[in-house]
């Protein structure tokens, strides 16, 4: 069985769906120039239904300490995702700040992106896969670009990893099988519109991994 985190959440609704099917883990976007973005201070409340059910999981990009030490009080997550630059040094801070556990993305176009991996063994709980975006993209996450999941078979990796970039209901069983991925991630595979979550679109996803 594979497990999976929805991203990039931004209503009660779409939060419940995740997790009446089954998510492992759910997602809210702290970047500004993310349709997805929400603040520290609404997602708080709204993910509190998710507590003890998924883990949470505060996607940021080389965020600065004010906005941390924001998430870490008001959404208290498991789970912060470093989707940037962010050294080890800083994974380490980022720890302190929001006493949140780490999960490192890192951005995938060739085989030889798989070795960052190692450096990470010690600083992350969590390792994340992801596509690189194409050149020019606003966003370093949830633009749908997706890598060859071939060169993940048969790797082996110090933590729990997640696949990630291009997933949706269609391909995602495909994708943990070739990948052999224990976790998998979406976001824009699962919307109507961008930054709009679609319950239904979300359900799929789920049914297709469980
Ligand atoms: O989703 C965003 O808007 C986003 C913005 C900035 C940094 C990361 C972001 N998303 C991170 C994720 O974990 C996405 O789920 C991941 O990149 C996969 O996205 P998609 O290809 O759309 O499924």
């Amino acid at each position: 069985m594979t497990r999976a985190k929805i991203c990039g959440l931004t209503t009660a609704e779409t939060i419940d769906v995740a997790l009446d099917h089954g998510a492992a883990f759910v997602g809210a976007v702290f970047f500004a120039r993310s349709p997805r973005n929400i603040s520290p201070e609404d997602a708080g409340p709204l993910f509190e239904r998710a507590r003890g059910r998924a883990g949470i999981v505060a996607v940021t990009v080389d965020a600065d300490d004010d906005l941390l030490g924001r998430i870490g009080a008001y959404l208290k997550p498991d789970f912060v995702q470093l989707h940037g630059h962010e050294t080890v040094e800083r994974a380490a801070q980022v720890r302190r700040l929001t006493g949140a556990g780490i999960i490192k993305v890192l951005s995938v176009s060739a085989v030889e992106d798989l070795e960052a991996a190692a450096g990470w063994e010690d600083h992350a709980d969590h390792l994340m896969f992801d596509a690189k975006p194409p050149k020019g993209s606003a966003l370093p996450g949830g633009v749908g670009a997706s890598f060859d999941w071939s060169m993940l078979t048969g790797r082996s990796f110090a933590q729990p990893w997640f696949l990630a970039g291009g997933l949706n209901p269609k391909n995602a069983a495909q994708a943990a099988r070739i990948s052999g991925a224990p976790l998998l991630d979406v976001s824009s595979g699962v919307e109507s519109a961008p930054g709009v979550k679609d319950p239904a679109l979300i359900a799929a996803f789920l049914k297709a991994v469980a």
